[in-house]
Parts: structure tokens; C-alpha cells; sequence
């Protein structure tokens, strides 16, 4: 069906404050009206307003003003102290280990800023990751935190199981190892042991084996049965749990695609994860759509669409179907550890980069992650590189950054999280100057999604609240599609995205500049959006004169399945 009215609904006054923040006609007048018909709403009926600089002079009183936000205290301190364009865009991740598992860790890193806890099944039982699970439950609950909980699965890789020795061991240059699949009792020095029966199929003699991205390296000399006997030609560690990659000719010789993304174990640990209502599932080693496709059909038939499905992109064979694992996914992890294994590392940043800007155009959220702050797991201070990495992560707009072994086993976790904080607020505020020009402008992103009108409505909104400097920008989602899609045009004031389902709440957590809030939302979108401002003004963070740049979208009952989307600019008196 075609899209019933190309019009807009223009109203109310253009006076007062809006005039001082130069609200004029073509600030929406030019950039709201290209909306097309058959624009791809799934032939819904959808009606758009743009309503201009309604002054809202004493705010009508409303019974609930009293009822709390699902304001979690993080943020609610952040606001109170720094005020809404002080307040931290980019979110943090932080991988949860023996170092801080405790109630008293937990809680530290949550006050630090932690939005989402990640916990890696590769290590561990259930019965530790439930117990992390119930402490971040609690602390949420009681404390008043908005941490939302993502398992990271462990995935399928060629890896050590063994090396002869209980922790790292050196391989000196010109040493003879043997690799092998077998599964050998008691100590074999010089010998590894590999998890995969297939391992040597395929490889020859003379090629090469990388450890861990360049830790160490070994030429194949012999092919004895199944097994690889090999020589050491670059001296190095083998760490427990290393990794390997195959070379010839200085190519990869990729072995993922022989290897399930998601094993026995990942499916179990998925149910686990699922019955625990965990809020994302980082899968490893996606190779293709497939198996993102598949784990999202597995969670729509298991009635849990809460769950949103992150695909991590760590295997040469992701690189080569990035656009549609992105697609198929509901966000992204640039996972560089073992990204630097499959590719050589000098491709690291522009790979980052590319996969960053994709997301960006497909609306997908990103997380960068691993060795942010490497050298932080024994040292107080970050190198002065990692600094840098970090602030380039945050000026390439990534939604979140996270850490690994820095908050899992390192000895200064909260010290980490909190140059990650500093980092990132500064670099933000430094491109919000810089930008002001606009290098990464919105305009740039184009026409690219499916639901044209939303992406457009969004588009505006946000140059309409950067052009008019308003202090924030209120938007009423129920599944975030909206709060995504501003988040999406990096606006310079934050997004409130109010929602009355937890799970968007929980999702919107990993979103660059979005600050979700859980809230009863009826039917009628003006009282909602008055009683709203009404309960913030209450708890004293918005003030007369303060501006707010409203978005919603919304299906109210009485408009019979027809979706209203508008943009109102609210002064506060
Ligand atoms: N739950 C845990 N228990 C013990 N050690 C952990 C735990 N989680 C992480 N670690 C340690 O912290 C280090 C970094 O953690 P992380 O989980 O990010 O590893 P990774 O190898 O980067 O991830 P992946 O296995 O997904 O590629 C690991 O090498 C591991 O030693
Ligand atoms: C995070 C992760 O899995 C990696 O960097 O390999
Ligand atoms: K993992
Ligand atoms: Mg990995």
C-alpha cells in the first residue's frame, strides 16, 4: 500500500527561545519534506508530524510526577554533575574475571561506568558465570544500576590444549616441536597438543605456523601420519589456550569455514545464557549470516527476543561477508584479539575503521575490543600508544570500547575503566568541537535503510538539535529502532530513550549517546512527553530555559496500527 499523506504538520509558534537558537523555517522545512512514497513501512499506513517550538509554559500537573524514572544512578550522578553535554557517549564493556567478580568489584565497576558486563565462556563453569550473572541482577535492583550482562560463547578455533608445561613455555629459535591431535597422557615436552582432529588436513611442508598473531612461529619440516613435526623460526611464548594460524607465501591459509561457529557447547551455554535472560550473546568466529540467522530464529522460536545477537568479527572469512553479517546481526564486536591472528596486524586499524563505518551506515551498533589498555593488567598506567588507540576508537565513533584481561584477571581493573572514561570524554568533546564543520556529517550516511521515513525523521531531528544547541533530545521507542537510529547521526546532546520494554532498555545500554530509561508510556504520546519532562524537571536536572528536541514513534491504539512519528522542539519555562 502506498504511504497515505506526504504531509507534515507544521504548528505552533516559532517565538521566544526558539528564535534565539535560530530555529527557522528551512531547518526542517527543507530537510523534512523529501519523504517518499512506498518508502518500504511494510505497507503501514504512517503519518508524519513535524511540529515546531511549542513553548510549554507551566507544565500542566500531572498525578505521577512523583513516580520514579528508571533513572539508573550512574547517570543520573553523571547529569547532576557534568549537566547533558558533559555527559559520556561512548560505553564501556568490561570482561568479568576472577580479578573482579566479587559483590564489592562489581559494584566498584558499575559506579565506574561500566554498561555492559561481559563474561567469556571459553573460561569457567556455568555455576561461576550464574553467580555473576544473580550479583549484576542484584546490584541493578537494589543499587539502582543499568549493567546490562552479555555472554561472549567460546566458538570454534584451532587452539593448544596442551604444551608440555602448566603455564607459558618459551620456543627457542631452531627447537623441534611436534604438533599433533592425539590426546597424550602425562609430560611431553617439545610436544603441542591441538584441539582439532583436522588440524594438520590440507597443510604442507614448508608452511608456517603462527602463534597468537606472532608470538612465536614454526615452519613445517615433516608430515608424520596426522601429526606436524616442526621448527621453531621465530623464538616466543606459547601461552595456555594458544592459537593458531597457517601461512604460505605470506597468505593466510584459512581453516575457520572447517570449524562450527556454534558448537555442542555453545548451544548449551546459549540455553544457559537465554534461561539466565542474559541481554547479548556474543557469537565467535562468525564465518557467514548463517549462523547469526540461525541463533536468531533459535532465540525467536524460544519466545526471547530480547536477546540481542552480536556477531564478532575475528576470521578472515567475517572480513569477507562483513555487510551481510552485519545485516543479519543486531550489533558488532571488532574482537582484535584474534583478528590480529587471521590478518596480519598492520591491517588491524584499517580494518577496525572499515568495519566501524559499516556498522555506522547500517545502523548496527560496535563495540572495539581487546588490548585497549593491554599493559594495564600489570602496570598502573596505560602506554601512552594505548591511550591513543582508545581516542581514536572514540573519534572513529565506535558505540563502545571494551576490556579484557584489563578488568578480567589484571590487578588494575577500575584503574582501567576509568582511563577509558577519560579518554573518551575528552575525545568526544574534542571532535564535537572539531566536527562542528562536520568532517563526519549525517548527511553523508544518505538513504540506506529500509524504514526511510524513521531514518529521515532521525536524520533531521539531529541536525535540527545540533543546529538549535538544544540540551537534550527525548525519544519514545518500544523496541529502539528510533533512539538507534538518532544515536546513529552521533547528535551533540544526549538521547533519552524512554521505553516501557526492559529489554530495549537493556539493549539501548550499548549505544553510543543513548541513555535508556524505563517508564510506563500509555497511548496518549502528549502526556507522555509532558509527563515525562514533568518527572525530570521534578527530580531538578531539566530547568526553565533548558531546550529538549522530542522524537516519538510510537503506535497508539486509537491510530489502529498506524505508526506516528514527530519531532517537537520543547522549551522548558
Ligand atoms: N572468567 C574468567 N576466568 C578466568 N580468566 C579469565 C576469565 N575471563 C577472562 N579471563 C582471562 O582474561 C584474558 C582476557 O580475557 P578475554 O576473555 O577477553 O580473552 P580473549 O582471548 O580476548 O577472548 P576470546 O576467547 O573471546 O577470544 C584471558 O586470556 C583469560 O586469561
Ligand atoms: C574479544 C575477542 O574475542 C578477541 O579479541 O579475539
Ligand atoms: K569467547
Ligand atoms: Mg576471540
Amino acid at each position: 500500500m502506498a504511504v497515505a499523506s506526504d504531509s507534515f504538520i507544521v504548528r505552533g509558534l516559532i517565538t521566544g527561545k526558539a528564535t534565539k537558537f535560530g530555529l527557522k523555517n528551512e531547518v526542517f522545512g527543507a530537510k523534512v519534506v523529501p519523504c517518499r512514497r512506498n518508502s518500504g513501512n511494510g505497507g503501514k499506513v504512517v503519518r508524519v508530524g513535524v511540529k515546531a517550538a511549542v513553548q510549554i509554559g507551566g507544565l500542566e500537573e500531572v498525578k505521577t510526577a512523583k513516580q520514579e524514572l528508571g533513572f539508573d544512578v550512574v547517570s543520573e550522578g553523571e547529569l547532576r554533575e557534568k549537566g547533558f553535554l558533559g555527559m559520556r557517549k561512548t560505553k564501556l564493556v568490561c570482561t568479568i574475571g576472577p580479578a573482579c567478580c566479587s559483590m564489592e568489584d562489581l559494584e566498584k565497576l558499575a559506579l565506574g561506568g561500566m554498561n555492559v558486563a561481559r563474561l567469556n565462556m571459553c573460561h569457567n563453569k556455568r555455576d561461576w558465570h550464574l553467580d555473576v550473572i544473580k550479583k549484576i541482577k542484584k546490584l541493578n535492583e537494589e543499587k539502582g544500576f543499568c549493567v546490562s550482562v552479555m555472554i561472549d560463547t567460546e566458538g570454534s578455533q584451532i587452539h593448544v590444549l596442551d604444551h608440555g608445561a602448566p603455564s607459558s613455555v618459551k620456543a627457542e629459535e631452531g627447537s623441534i616441536w611436534l604438533f599433533t591431535a592425539q590426546k597424550l597422557e602425562g609430560s611431553h615436552p617439545f610436544t603441542v597438543q591441538t584441539n582439532y582432529e583436522g588440524f594438520s588436513q590440507g597443510i604442507e611442508v614448508g608452511d608456517v605456523i603462527v602463534i597468537d598473531g606472532g608470538m612465536a612461529s614454526f615452519e613445517v619440516i615433516e608430515k608424520v601420519g596426522n601429526d606436524l613435526r616442526c621448527q621453531c623460526t621465530d623464538s616466543g611464548l606459547f601461552l595456555p589456550r594458544a592459537k593458531f594460524s597457517f601461512w604460505r607465501d605470506g597468505k593466510l591459509v584459512a581453516r575457520n569455514s572447517e570449524l562450527p561457529t556454534l558448537s555442542k557447547k555453545d548451544w548449551a551455554d546459549i540455553e544457559f545464557g537465554v534461561s539466565e535472560g542474559v541481554d547479548f550473546i556474543a557469537l565467535s568466529f562468525v564465518n557467514d549470516a548463517d549462523s547469526v540467522r540461525q541463533l536468531k530464529n533459535y532465540l525467536y522460536m524460544r519466545s526471547s527476543r530480547s536477546t540481542r545477537v552480536l556477531a564478532k568479527i575475528e576470521s578472515l572469512e567475517s572480513l569477507l561477508n562483513l555487510e551481510e553479517i552485519v545485516e543479519a546481526s543486531d550489533g558488532i564486536m571488532v574482537a582484535r584479539g584474534d583478528l590480529g591472528v587471521e590478518i596480519p596486524y598492520e591491517q588491524i586499524p584499517t580494518v577496525q575503521e572499515e568495519i566501524t563505518r559499516v556498522c555506522r551506515e547500517l545502523n548496527k551498533p560496535v563495540i572495539v575490543a581487546s588490548q585497549l589498555l593491554e599493559s594495564m593488567v600489570e602496570y598502573p598506567t596505560p602506554t601512552r600508544a594505548e591511550v591513543a588507540d582508545v581516542s581514536e576508537a572514540v573519534r572513529q565513533y565506535a558505540d563502545a570500547l571494551m576490556l579484557s584481561g584489563e578488568s578480567a584477571i589484571g590487578a588494575y581493573g577500575q584503574k582501567a575503566l576509568s582511563v577509558l572514561q577519560m579518554a573518551s570524554s575528552r575525545m568526544e568533546l574534542w571532535s564535537r568541537e572539531e566536527n562542528r564543520e562536520s568532517i563526519l556529517h549525517q548527511r553523508q550516511l544518505g538513504v540506506s535503510l529500509p524504514d526511510q521515513i524513521a531514518e529521515q525523521i532521525c536524520n533531521c531531528a539531529v541536525e535540527m538539535a545540533n543546529n538549535l544547541g538544544v540540551d537534550a533530545i527525548f525519544v519514545y521507542t518500544k523496541h529502539g529502532q528510533m533512539a538507534s537510529l538518532l544515536s546513529r547521526n552521533r547528535p551533540y546532546p544526549p538521547i533519552f530513550a524512554f521505553t516501557s520494554d526492559n529489554g530495549t532498555r537493556m539493549a539501548l545500554n550499548l549505544q553510543w549517546g543513548v541513555i535508556p530509561l524505563l517508564v510506563d508510556l500509555s497511548d496518549d504520546m502528549e502526556a507522555n512527553i509532558s509527563r515525562t519532562i514533568d518527572i525530570i524537571k521534578t527530580k531538578g536536572m531539566l530547568k526553565a530555559g533548558d531546550a529538549v528536541l522530542v522524537v516519538s514513534d510510537l503506535t497508539p491504539a486509537h491510530l489502529n496500527s498506524t505508526a506516528y512519528q514527530s519531532i517537537q522542539v520543547k522549551t522548558v519555562v
